[in-house]
């Protein structure tokens, strides 16, 4: 081609879905279009189904409202929480791809220190595709960036390290704080860049933060709940969090990992502190019961499949958790809906070919 350099083409632009919940317009992705357009949406609309969502020209996309789940899911659509960003992993069920990445609407392109745009979604591929260390912490971060590597006294029986599940990307501007922080702290912004990307140690758990995480959707997928929060329940904004506990115990039982650090989102809008305390403040006692639970889980040996892990997860939150609280024996209920539905919209190969052979093989 006389002089014209082809364009690469973007990683992975066919084996993976942006998920994006949303109660707005979407004219945030006016700024991320160099980086998200070639790549498929499903966009999850909260609240109203008769509001009409504006979606940028020139994207891909499909859109969901609550007319959608109740019609897709039927009765399971009960797993699905309403006016609550938890509805976003509506969007990781019925993706067909293999990796999922996850942003709220208020979060736009960070410039890095040298005043770059950040290419957060690349950064996010990259964390995925390379392995992780959770088995022996690397001090100089992660040993497969650009000039690093793993250190004097690293085994090397262990570098070749576990496959990554989940990358966990920060914010600049304003923090993902907890309500009475936000109240205490309503100016405090971050602007620490730390231009670092590091594995989760197994055995740790970390407060996983919806707006800007990406992650294997066929390695991790069904663990991705997002819980029952927003209309109708006690708690809310809980949603990631939940997810990451229940994520993370999973990851380390089948010898995954999970990154957190680069990259970086500018999320631009702080929600009322006020609000967020009402919905959070159950969760912010109740949480001091849920991570010694979570800190203790374990899981049996056969339990081999990220749906195996969940279903024996959620037995455990309806033994053990019920006690705090009567809504954890509806979430322990719904954790079980959700897989329900999850294996309904996709179902597993040996479900295929189970399903053919109870069904003849059609073409003998
Ligand atoms: O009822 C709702 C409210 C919001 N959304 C969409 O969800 C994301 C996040 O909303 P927002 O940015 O307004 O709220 P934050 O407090 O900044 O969100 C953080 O709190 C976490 C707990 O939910 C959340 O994951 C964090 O990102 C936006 O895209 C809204 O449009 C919704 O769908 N339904
Ligand atoms: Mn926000």
């Amino acid at each position: 081609m006389a002089g014209g350099s082809m364009a690469p083409t973007p990683l992975l632009k066919d084996e993976l879905d942006i998920v994006i919940p949303t109660i707005r317009n979407l004219d945030f992705l006016e700024m991320w279009r160099p980086f998200f357009q070639p790549y498929h949406l499903i966009i999850v609309q909260d609240g109203d189904p008769s509001k009409i969502i504006k979606v940028p020209e020139g994207f891909d996309y499909e859109l969901y409202n609550r007319n959608d789940i109740n019609r897709i899911l039927g009765p399971k659509a009960s797993c699905i929480s309403f006016k609550d960003s938890a509805c976003r992993c509506f969007g990781y069920m019925v993706s067909k791809k293999k990796y999922i990445y996850t942003i709220d609407d208020d979060c736009f392109v960070a410039k890095d220190p040298s005043g770059k745009d950040i290419n957060a979604l690349e950064q996010h591929i990259k964390n995925l595709l390379c392995p992780s260390t959770p088995h022996f912490f690397n001090t100089l971060y992660d040993p497969y960036r650009e000039g690093a590597d793993f250190v004097r006294g690293y085994p090397f029986s262990m570098r070749e390290g576990a496959p990554t599940a989940v990358s966990h990307g920060l914010w600049l501007n304003i923090p993902d704080y907890d309500a009475p922080t936000q109240l205490v702290k309503p100016r405090e912004r971050n602007t620490r860049y730390v231009d670092a990307v590091m594995t989760i140690p197994k055995g740790t758990l970390f407060p996983m933060c919806g707006m800007n995480l990406a992650f294997d959707r066929e390695l991790i997928g069904p663990a991705m709940y997002f819980g029952l929060m927003g209309d109708g329940q006690p708690i809310g904004r809980y949603d990631d969090m939940w997810a990451g506990w229940c994520t993370k115990v999973i990851c380390d039982h089948l010898g995954l990992g999970i990154k957190t650090g680069l990259p970086y989102i500018w999320h631009s809008k702080a929600s009322n502190p006020f609000v967020n305390l009402k919905k959070e403040y159950k969760g912010i006692y109740w949480q001091e019961e849920i991570i010694p639970f979570f800190q203790s889980a374990t899981l049996p040996k056969d339990c081999t499949s990220v749906q195996q892990c969940y279903i024996e997860l959620s037995k455990q939150v309806k033994d053990k958790l019920s006690k705090v609280d009567p809504y954890f024996t509806k979430l322990a209920d719904a954790m079980v809906t959700w897989i329900e539905a999850w294996d309904e919209l996709n179902p597993t190969t040996e479900g295929l070919a189970k399903l053919s052979i109870s069904n003849g093989p059609a073409n003998l």
